[in-house]
C-alpha cells in the first residue's frame, strides 16, 4: 500500500500543481487496503480536507488506485483522528455507513500510529477550519481543481495561483475583470478555497460588492463604523466581486479606500472583480481606479470553442451524464456567449434526456432540448442592431454612424460597427457602406482590417469587442 501511495503521489504531482498537492494531498495518510472489498481506506487531517479532498480529489485517487491494484478499487476517506480510524476494526462501529462500515467489519490491518490515537471529536482543528470556512462565506465548490482552462482565462489563472501561494506579496491588488459569466466569481472563490486549505489560519472573506454596501449603511445606522473597520482591515484576503456596484455610492467608496489602503500597507492581499477593466469604471472616485491599476489588471475573455467544449464534456462528466463529444461541440458551436449559459443549456439536455428516457444522447435529441435557447441565439443581427448597440456602448449618437462627421471619438465607434456588420451579418461590403450614410466599399474594407488587426494588439479594445458580440448574439 505504501508503495501504492508513493506512486499515487507522484502521479498526482505531473497533473497538479505543487501548492495543491501540498495543500491537499501531502496531509493525507493512507490507513489500509482491503483486498477482500477492493477498498482503500485514506484519512485527512480535518474535515473540511476531507470533504474537499472527497470533492475534488476522489475520482483520480480511485483510477490510480484501480490501476496500481488491476481492479476496480473503492477509495473512502475519514477523519484522521476520528474514532473510525483509531478503531482496531472488529465491528463496524455506529454512524458509519456504506462503504466505511463493510470495511471496520471487515476487519483491517490497525491504522498507523499518526491516525491510532484515540481522540475526542469532533477535533479542535477541524472545527477550527470549518469555523473559518463558513465566516469566509465561501462556497467550497469552486476550486481551481474543476475550473476548466483555455487561451481566455489562462493568464487569468495563472495570476490567481500566484496570489493564492503569495498572498499579499505578488499582485496587490488583484483585479479581474470580464463580461457576465465568465467565471470571475469562481476563480477568487477557488483563491479563497485554496488558501483556507493551506490551513495556516488566514481570515478570507469573500463580499459581494452589493453586501459591502449594505454593511456600509448598516455600520452608518448603528454608528459602528468602529467595528465595520476593524473587522475589514483584520482580514488576510478580501475578495470583492462585481465592485462595478460601487457606483455613485460615496460613501461606501471613501470606506473601502480606508480598509483598502490600510490592507495594502499590512501586506494583505485584496481581490476585485468587474465586468469591465479600472478606467472604464464610471461613477467611481478617481483615487480608487488609480488604486485598482495600481496591482495587476488582468481579463477573462469569453470561451473559444475547444474550451466551450472542454467545459460541457467536465461538467456533464461530474454529474455522471455522458456526453459524446458531437453533442458537446454541437452545444459549444451554438452557445458562445458564456459559461453561465452552457451549465443552463447541460441542466436542460440532461432534464430532457431523462424526462424522454433517452440513455443515448444524440445530437438530435440535444436539437429539441435547446430548442428555444438555439432560436434566440441564432436570431438574426441586423446592422442597425449593430450601429445601436455600439452607439450606446460608446456613448455616442446612433446618426453619428451615419454622419460625416470625423473626430477621433466617433470614427473609433464607426469602424468597429463596420467591422462587426462585416463579422456578424451576411452584408457585402457595399451593403455595409450604404447602411452607413452611402460610404464607399474601401472605406468599410479599410476599417475591417484596421479593427481587426489593432484586435489582435490591444486587449482592451478586444474586450470591448468580446463585450458587443456577446451583447449582439444575446
Ligand atoms: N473556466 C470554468 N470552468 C468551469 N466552470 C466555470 C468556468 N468559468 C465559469 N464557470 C462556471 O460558470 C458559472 C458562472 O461563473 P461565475 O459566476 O464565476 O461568473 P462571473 O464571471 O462571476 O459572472 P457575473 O459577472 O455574472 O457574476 C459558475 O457556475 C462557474 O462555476
Amino acid at each position: 500500500m505504501k508503495d501504492f501511495w508513493q506512486t499515487c503521489i507522484q502521479r498526482l504531482e505531473q497533473d497538479l500543481p505543487p501548492q495543491q498537492i501540498s495543500a491537499w494531498i501531502r496531509p493525507l495518510v493512507p490507513l489500509a487496503f482491503d483486498e477482500a472489498q477492493a477498498v482503500l481506506r485514506v484519512a485527512a487531517p480535518n474535515r473540511f480536507k476531507l470533504d474537499w479532498v472527497r470533492k475534488n480529489f476522489s475520482h483520480q485517487i480511485e483510477s490510480l488506485a484501480s490501476e496500481w491494484y488491476a481492479r476496480p478499487v473503492q477509495v473512502t476517506f475519514e477523519l484522521a483522528a476520528s474514532p473510525a480510524a483509531a478503531r482496531p476494526a472488529a465491528a463496524a462501529p455506529a454512524g458509519l455507513t456504506g462503504a466505511s462500515a463493510a470495511v471496520a467489519a471487515a476487519g483491517l490491518a490497525a491504522a498507523p500510529a499518526t491516525a491510532a490515537a484515540p481522540a475526542p471529536s469532533p477535533a479542535p482543528a477541524a472545527a477550527a477550519a470549518e469555523a473559518l470556512h463558513d465566516r469566509s462565506r465561501l462556497n467550497a465548490d469552486l476550486t481551481f481543481d474543476n475550473f476548466v482552462t483555455g487561451k481566455a482565462n489562462q493568464l487569468a489563472r495563472a495570476a490567481a495561483l500566484q496570489v493564492a501561494e503569495n498572498p499579499g506579496v505578488s499582485y496587490n491588488p488583484l483585479f479581474l475583470y470580464g463580461g457576465v459569466g465568465l467565471g470571475k466569481t469562481h476563480l477568487i472563490h477557488a483563491i479563497g478555497n485554496a488558501l483556507l486549505a493551506a490551513g495556516n489560519g488566514a481570515r478570507v472573506r469573500y463580499v459581494h460588492a452589493d453586501q459591502y454596501v449594505s454593511d456600509v449603511v448598516k455600520a452608518y445606522q448603528r454608528k459602528a463604523f468602529d467595528e465595520f473597520k476593524r473587522y475589514y482591515h483584520s482580514l488576510d484576503l478580501l475578495l470583492i466581486d462585481d465592485i462595478q456596484f460601487f457606483a455613485g455610492k460615496n460613501r461606501t467608496q471613501e470606506e473601502f479606500f480606508y480598509a483598502f489602503e490600510a490592507m495594502v500597507a499590512q501586506r494583505k492581499q485584496i481581490i476585485i472583480t468587474s465586468d469591465t477593466y479600472p478606467k472604464e469604471l464610471s461613477n467611481i472616485d478617481s483615487r480608487l481606479i488609480s488604486r485598482f491599476d495600481s496591482g495587476l489588471t488582468v481579463a477573462i475573455e469569453p470561451p473559444e470553442l475547444e474550451m466551450r467544449v472542454a467545459i460541457l464534456l467536465r461538467k456533464a462528466e461530474s454529474e455522471g451524464f455522458a456526453m459524446p463529444e458531437e453533442v458537446a461541440f454541437f452545444i459549444a458551436k451554438h452557445l458562445r456567449s458564456n459559461v453561465r449559459e452552457l451549465e443552463g443549456a447541460l441542466r436542460k439536455v440532461s432534464a430532457y434526456a431523462r424526462f424522454h428516457g433517452r440513455e443515448v444522447l444524440t445530437v438530435d435529441v440535444c436539437k429539441d432540448a435547446l430548442k428555444d435557447l438555439l432560436s434566440v441565439s441564432n436570431g438574426q443581427i441586423t446592422v442597425e442592431n449593430i450601429q445601436k448597440t455600439v452607439a450606446d456602448f460608446y456613448k455616442i449618437k446612433v446618426a453619428d454612424m451615419y454622419s460625416k462627421r470625423r473626430p477621433a471619438n466617433i470614427a473609433l465607434p464607426r469602424q468597429v460597427a463596420m467591422y462587426l456588420a462585416k463579422e456578424l451579418t451576411q452584408k457585402s461590403l457595399p451593403e455595409i457602406g450604404d447602411l452607413f450614410g452611402g460610404r464607399d466599399h474601401t472605406t468599410v474594407l479599410h476599417a475591417v482590417r484596421k479593427i481587426s488587426d489593432a484586435r489582435s494588439k490591444q486587449s482592451e479594445l478586444n474586450h470591448a469587442l468580446h463585450v458587443l458580440e456577446q451583447t449582439l448574439k444575446g
